[in-house]
């Protein structure tokens, strides 16, 4: 296999963290299945993936789980997000993932040209809660993943109170951990230090 020796399937570390990967379907803002997803398993440089697991852990003797949406990145699906990104012609995921900001304004803050994912130390991810069921369900953070848009950023004004608390719960778990996280999106953290700076992996996920 492809995978870097350092690299975890986090799933083989903790059976019970929720994993659902946002670009291996259609449903995300390129409005398709992204280049280099080819299974539903989150990869991470080990530091990274021990410490989600210790998370999870604590997550797990308060109530919660941990529900991934992307782990490491191919460097082939950060290409297929810089065309869909150049490709103005292209609105249809619009209403759902960037109704308030121009497409031409996405690449930097939002969508990054070489991403902390594919350096293997970052993760997008939030909290469930058991629903009546039985079944994980994430918890209102007061905006939606990839909502490209400022009541996403850490620290907006516009959501409610417990909303905020929401979001602090996770930053506090995540940071107990050694995770930080990123201004512009409640939902991106990455490991410190980060092993690898330079290097952007691009192995299938698979
Ligand atoms: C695209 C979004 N989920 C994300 O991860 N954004 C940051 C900036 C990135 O692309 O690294
Ligand atoms: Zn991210």
């Amino acid at each position: 296999s492809d995978v870097p020796a350092d690299f975890n399937d986090v799933s083989q570390l903790s059976a019970d963290i929720q994993v659902h990967m946002a670009y291996l379907g259609g449903n995300n803002f390129v409005g398709a299945p992204v280049d280099g997803y080819k299974a539903n398993k989150c990869y991470l440089q080990q530091n990274a993936a021990k410490a989600l697991v210790k998370v999870q852990q604590a997550a797990m003797a308060n109530g919660y789980s941990l529900w991934i949406w992307d782990c490491y990145r191919p460097q082939r699906a950060v290409d297929h997000f810089m065309r869909w990104a150049a490709d103005l012609a292209d609105t249809s995921t619009k209403a759902e993932f960037y109704p308030n900001l121009a497409k031409d304004t996405l690449v930097g803050g939002y969508i990054a040209e070489k991403s902390g994912h594919s350096r293997g130390s970052t993760v997008d991810l939030t909290l469930a809660r058991q629903n009546a069921s039985g079944q994980w369900q994430p918890i209102d953070m007061g905006s939606p993943f990839d909502l490209f848009d400022p009541i996403s950023n850490v620290g907006a004004a516009s959501i409610t109170k417990r909303q905020q608390e929401h979001r602090q719960l996770l930053e506090s778990l995540m940071l107990s951990a050694g995770f930080k996280v990123y201004n512009m999106e409640w939902w991106h953290f990455t490991h410190q230090p980060p092993v690898y700076t330079e290097q952007y992996f691009d192995f299938v996920i698979q």
